[in-house]
């Protein structure tokens, strides 16, 4: 419980009506989730207006209302507040409730197209090598310290991130690694969190479906950096073309990584295999397991973050070669004759591209690379032909296969992929819509030796069709097939 005067400090008020001292249950923004004594904060969205559900939340004994726009007929029991943008002022309100919880933990926010989880959650595994409690928000699973959470978004709503937050600060934790997406960013679902830093990785091809022109895909990830503290550090990477332009109008302190020029942090790849890299840190030697370019590329924002947190440099250094790629980003399976398969989560045409050249960089002779490649339905319809282009550009063989086609058919996504294959390519390509069909076949077409990507979907654990998720795990399928146990 909490008064709600408490959960509004430092927000300007534009209309009040009741009682500011009522003491809230809880807050929420969705209406479906009010129960007696809670505070429902109305926010515009991208599909409907929660202005809408404002009588609902009474309706369920909501005690206090938040909303930018008053109803006609408002009941006079219920406390009423009016203030300029509900959404902003969402997070900070939710953050007020659960006492600021990231004011008592170091946040490093992680944005960029690609290599944010992978990054969040090799910051989160270094930092509990080096004996610390954290967290980690992340694609693939949320962290306090060593519990698990089922990670409903990339990042989540505001609500759901101070909840977090506070748990994190309740266990003990005293760092919180975090991917930041651009639709987190455009929804403010990050504001009331109090960073002490903020990585860019790169910026490509996706999501425009959403954001609609790159120019404000571009702006939304800029926003982040935008609004960074004066306190925190802005760690970029200075080989991506926009990496500069993040960091033109932060107040934080600009640090830069980089395999290709003079950086804050930088490092050379001497030597690219199947199980491993050899780096080259400022003249010392350093062997990880990772494999790929880019790969390279996010170990140096690990490493730079790391250092820019105050950890001891031989530390990071020794922790670089302990860290193991992340879960269905290019993990490496065998079968028993010796045909290879890696599973990456690469889904959009850059990924593509870069996955398959941190394969072509470690074949060794004439091994055959084949590809089994979807693209996710009710997302951008552009990415795909651009997706199916970059697998035939880099492959012997390409089979167009379903990511999670979600309300879409499944014929009509990869017809849209087809249509970036050219005429004198389509004989390198089949169109097989059934994924476990599609990987059996690209590894009956696979000789010993032969490496089969297989990239999407890394590790999610299912395959959503018409609105059911149905069970499906790349690696197990792989492993049945190959007759691994
Ligand atoms: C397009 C999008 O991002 N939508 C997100 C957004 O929902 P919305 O704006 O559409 O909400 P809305 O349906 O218009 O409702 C507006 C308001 O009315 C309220 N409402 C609505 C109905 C009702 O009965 N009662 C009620 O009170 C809602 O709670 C909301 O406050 O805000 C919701 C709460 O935060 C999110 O759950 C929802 O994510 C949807 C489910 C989603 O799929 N988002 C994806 C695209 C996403 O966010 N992905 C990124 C990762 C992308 C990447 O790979 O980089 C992520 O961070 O996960
Ligand atoms: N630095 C990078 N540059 C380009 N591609 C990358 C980079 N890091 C990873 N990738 C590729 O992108 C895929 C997704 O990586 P990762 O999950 O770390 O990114 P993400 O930004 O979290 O993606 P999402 O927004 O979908 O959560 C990987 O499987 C790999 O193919
Ligand atoms: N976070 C990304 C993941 C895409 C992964 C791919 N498997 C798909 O379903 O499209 C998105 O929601 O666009
Ligand atoms: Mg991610």
């Amino acid at each position: 419980m909490k008064p709600l005067k408490d959960i509004l400090a430092g927000i300007g008020l534009l209309e009040t009506r009741g009682d500011l001292s009522v003491q809230v249950r809880s807050i929420q923004f969705d209406s479906r989730k009010v129960e007696a004594g809670d505070l429902f904060v109305a926010v515009k969205g991208t599909h409907v207006d929660g202005h809408q559900y404002i009588a609902k939340a009474i309706q369920l004994g909501a005690v206090a209302v938040v909303c930018e726009d008053v109803p006609e007929n408002f009941p006079s029991g219920v406390v009423l507040v009016k203030i300029e943008n509900t959404q902003i002022n969402f997070g900070k309100m939710a953050a007020a409730f659960y006492n600021n919880p990231s004011t008592n933990l170091k946040v490093v926010g992680v944005t960029g197209t690609n290599g944010k989880t992978t990054i969040a959650s090799l910051l989160y595994k270094t930092f509990c090598l080096l004996g610390y409690k954290v967290g980690l928000i992340s694609t693939i699973k949320y962290y306090v310290g060593e519990d698990e959470f089922h990670a409903t978004h990339t990042t989540p709503d505001a609500l759901q991130i101070q909840e977090l937050m506070a748990k994190m600060v309740d266990a003990g934790c005293e760092y919180c690694f975090m991917e930041v997406s651009s639709h987190a960013i455009d929804q403010d679902r990050i504001s009331g969190i109090d960073f002490d830093g903020g990585i860019f990785t790169n910026l490509t091809h996706d999501h425009l479906d959403y954001h609609k022109t790159f120019a404000e895909y571009l702006k939304a990830k800029k926003k982040f950096f935008d609004q960074l503290p004066s306190t925190a550090f802005a760690l970029t990477n200075a080989d991506d073309k926009n990496g500069m332009v993040m960091l033109q109008n932060t107040k934080a302190a600009k640090q830069t990584y980089s395999l290709r020029s003079l950086a804050n942090f930088h490092c050379k790849v001497l030597e690219k295999h199947f199980d491993g890299m050899l780096l080259s840190i400022d003249g010392q030697e350093v062997w990880t397991h990772f494999t790929g370019v880019f790969n390279a590329s996010n170990l140096m924002a690990v490493m730079g973050a790391t250092l820019l947190l105050g950890v001891d440099r031989d530390e990071i250094l020794r922790i670089l070669s302990e860290l193991r790629p992340v879960s269905g980003r290019f993990e490496i399976l065998r079968s028993p004759e010796g045909k290879y398969a890696v599973v990456d989560y690469a889904h959009t045409p850059d990924a593509i591209q870069n996955v398959l050249s941190g394969i072509a960089e470690i074949r060794t002779g004439n091994e055959q690379v084949i590809t089994v490649v979807g693209a996710g339905g009710d997302r951008d319809k552009t990415k795909r032909p651009e997706m199916a282009q970059e697998a035939v550009r880099l492959s012997d063989k390409v089979i167009l296969t379903s990511d999670n086609p979600r309300s879409e058919e499944p014929e009509q996504i990869l017809a849209d992929m087809e249509a970036g294959i050219e005429a004198h390519q389509k004989h390198k390509v089949l169109s097989i819509v059934n994924r476990k069909e599609a990987i059996k076949t690209a590894c009956m077409l696979a000789k010993p030796g032969d490496i089969i990507l297989v990239a999407g979907k890394g590790h999610e654990d299912y395959q959503e069709i018409k609105g059911v998720k149905y069970h499906f795990d790349d690696k197990e399928v792989i492993n049945e097939i190959f007759g691994n146990n």
